[in-house]
């Protein structure tokens, strides 16, 4: 049998307003996916909790202050780049003017989502979404 491939982790943020919209950014160019939409977040650093480095990628990416993390769902893709484990956690409070530092782009979404494409990797969150919320229907458009 073959060795499973090693494995990444990786922190994203799930941001919800008090109205329900939470925060989309698309994929800065350079990047694999690059003008695909995610949730922000990325790689956890050696030495680094889940929570510190979302609390790090957030600042670095967007420029922001979160509050408390809190961990939500837990999603392993397997990417033709990459073998991941995507650890989603939602954030409610946050401080500071949202800045793209990376030349992204932002949108506060709503299901269904309307910004496109999104990224695989994305999908089931806005599944989860709809599971919780009694959305019906298509959750993004193709
Ligand atoms: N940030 C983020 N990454 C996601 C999501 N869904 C998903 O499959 N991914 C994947 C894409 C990438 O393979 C990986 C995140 O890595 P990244 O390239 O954004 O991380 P990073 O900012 O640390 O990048 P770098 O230092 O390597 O340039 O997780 C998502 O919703 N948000």
């Amino acid at each position: 049998m073959n060795e499973p491939r090693p494995i990444t982790e990786v922190a994203v943020g799930v941001l919800v307003k008090p109205d329900g919209q939470f925060l989309l950014t698309s994929r800065p160019e350079g990047k694999v996916y690059a003008g695909y939409w995610e949730f922000p977040g990325g790689k956890v650093e050696p030495g680094e909790s889940v929570e510190q480095a979302l609390a790090r990628e957030l600042r670095e990416e967007i420029g922001i202050q979160i509050g408390a993390a809190h961990p939500w769902q837990t999603l392993v893709m397997d990417y033709p780049h990459a073998r991941v484990r995507l650890n989603f956690c939602k954030v409610f409070d946050w401080t500071g003017e949202f800045q793209m530092l990376e030349g992204q782009q932002m949108a506060w979404a709503a299901l269904p989502v309307h910004v496109k494409p999104v990224l695989p990797g994305t999908i089931p969150v806005l599944q989860w979404f709809a599971t919780e919320r009694g959305h019906a229907g298509p959750t993004h458009l193709d």
